[in-house]
């Protein structure tokens, strides 16, 4: 095992992810950021520079447990300060599984804004994967805005509420095309036309006849769901969020916000061709055009057009198409199995509510609000005002009627903070629900730092423990990091709290987090040792540094 040290630089720069120029939040002068590659039970090391001139920043390490490090798992009011402009902060965690991960910016809408990048784990020296394959292709799915983050956050807390809409572009690896086709022959847009320089052409995946590639795809989309396919190629799906699953066949998969997979496909189709992958929005009524790239067959030029059409999604509201990929996912034989029983269920409502004329959405009737003193520390040194404990509302749990808009849809502010017994094994019920508007109910991937969950469940409707226990998988439930709640659905996870610290539960929808869909996991908080000061000048806790006299850079617990 090695540490790997990176210097990073972000900072707003022009760039034309879909051919219309924008303004984007690179690294280094790329956009995506850098892709970090490592091998399982490295030390990645990342001293990150803020060069933005009028805001902080920070970036979360998606699917990396940050097991000990917990200040260094990026999330702005929780786990750290903000790094102010001109300021740096560095980031020295371990990555303990292999895997396909990312990372990104989880400070209001940064990640909307493009700040984003890979991060792939590979298997430690010595040890091989449960597969094999010849080559490998990354893909990193996102979307596109032509309206700017600031506006679009403006928007989201405007009375009334200014809803972002649906993206202009899906982009793959940063790259789309909004004003032209790949597969113009197959539509009524122009056919684009690249030399391969552009910042907008598309990365062809090139490849030999008859061998057997591992696709790696993350989704750090905004808000989209998505739908990938390869045409003629069928997909064997191998690992999601960094566990090996049971492998699985499909034609098509949908991934959500915040999911990561790896597949395995074999170039087995006519070689003198090439063909499309595509990815459409699911889940929402699409109004954004396909992202697409070729699967070039060598020695084909990857300029020769696709004789095939690019697949075809799904339509966007065949949800029974979406549950039957995501209950086809069960964890590899020899994964670890859930703790048969649970010390504590906690059952999350998600609503979409009102406040002093603002549209939001809530937990529990709360809506969380971040303090300006990061939990991690305002907990680790019981600052209790720093923030007002009230992760929930009393409401009539029994009485709420999931198919209907809110009966008293108004909600109020609060800090989401839910205190776990560190050890103890805690089952959350994901619960959806209407929304404001009659007969609508919308999917939200829910995401977990600091841990994976074992997936128990799926279902429709209200979850009703006496009904719906007995049908909980403990035989062999996916381990996972984020999942999805259906229209009017529930869903089941499990997961054993062994990781001291603050920890984010959240909507990977980026406006509807901003909007306050998320709670707060503190567990343990008073075993975490050696927080960096660095972590917490801000707020409270800085108060607290400056009027101790301590010159030591860690403070000890
Ligand atoms: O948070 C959201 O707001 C809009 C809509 O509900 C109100 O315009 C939408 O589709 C969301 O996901």
């Amino acid at each position: 095992a090695k540490a790997r040290h990176f210097k990073w630089e972000v900072e707003y720069m022009f760039w034309s992810p879909d051919c219309v120029e924008g303004v984007v939040m690179g690294i280094n002068g790329q956009f995506p950021g850098p892709t970090i590659r490592a091998k399982a039970g490295d030390t990645i090391v990342v001293e990150l520079h803020n060069k933005l001139h009028t805001e902080g920043v920070v970036i979360h390490w998606h699917g990396i447990r940050q097991l000990g490090t917990p200040w260094a798992d990026g999330t702005a009011s929780i786990s750290q300060c903000a790094i102010n402009p001109g300021d740096h902060f560095v980031y020295r965690f371990k990555v303990d599984k292999p895997g396909t991960y990312f990372y990104h910016g989880h400070l209001g809408m940064q990640r909307s804004a493009g700040l984003y990048g890979s991060l792939i784990v590979d298997v430690a020296d010595g040890q091989k994967e449960p597969f094999s394959y010849d080559g490998e292709f990354n893909l990193l799915l996102s979307d596109w805005w032509h309206q700017g983050v600031h506006e679009q956050e403006v928007g989201l807390s405007s009375s009334p509420m200014r809803w972002i809409g649906e993206p202009q572009s899906l982009l793959m690896n940063g790259r789309g095309q909004y004003n032209c086709s790949l597969a113009a022959q197959f539509g009524n847009l122009s056919s684009c036309k690249f030399t391969g320089r552009e910042q907008c052409a598309p990365k062809i995946l090139r490849v030999e006849p008859n061998k057997t590639y591992r696709l790696r795809i993350a989704s750090s989309t905004s808000l989209a769901s998505l739908n990938l396919a390869i045409k003629n190629h069928k997909m064997t799906v191998v690992e999601a969020d960094g566990n090996y699953v049971q492998p699985f066949s499909v034609s098509d998969m949908d991934i959500y916000s915040g999911d990561s997979y790896s597949v395995l496909f074999t170039t087995d189709q006519d070689p003198t061709m090439n063909y499309y992958v595509s990815a459409r929005v699911r889940g929402r009524l699409p109004d954004t055009p396909q992202a697409l790239t070729i699967l070039n067959y060598k020695p084909n030029a990857a300029s020769k057009r696709p004789s095939l059409p690019p697949p075809l999604a799904p339509a966007w509201n065949d949800y029974a198409h979406s549950k039957a990929f995501t209950s086809s996912i069960f964890a590899r034989p020899g994964s670890p199995a859930p703790p048969r029983n649970f010390h504590r269920r906690i059952v999350l409502l998600n609503t979409q509510n009102r406040m002093n004329g603002l549209t939001k959405w809530a937990i529990n009737n709360v809506s969380l609000t971040l303090p300006a003193t990061p939990y991690l520390g305002s907990i680790k040194y019981k600052l209790w005002h720093a923030f007002e404990d009230r992760p929930e509302e009393d409401y009539d749990r029994e009485a709420y009627d999931v198919t209907k808009p809110p009966v008293n849809p108004n909600t109020t502010a609060g800090s989401g903070v839910y205190n776990l017994r560190l050890g103890t094994t805690v089952d959350v019920i994901l619960q959806n629900a209407n929304t404001l508007t009659a007969n609508v109910s919308e999917i939200h991937p829910w995401h977990l730092h600091g841990h994976d969950f074992w997936v128990l469940g799926y279902g429709e409707g209200k979850f009703r423990e006496k009904e719906h226990e007995k049908g909980l998988n403990l035989e062999n439930p996916p381990l996972r990091n984020t999942a999805v709640i259906f229209p009017y659905g529930w869903t089941a996870l499990r997961f054993v709290a062994d990781n001291p610290g603050v920890w984010a539960f959240h909507c990977h929808i980026e406006p509807h987090l901003h909007m306050g869909m998320g709670v707060v996991f503190a567990e343990g908080v008073h075993r975490v040792r050696d927080i960096p000061k660095s972590a917490l000048a801000c707020g409270m806790t800085a108060r607290m540094f400056m009027s101790r006299d301590n010159s030591n850079t860690t403070v000890r617990g």
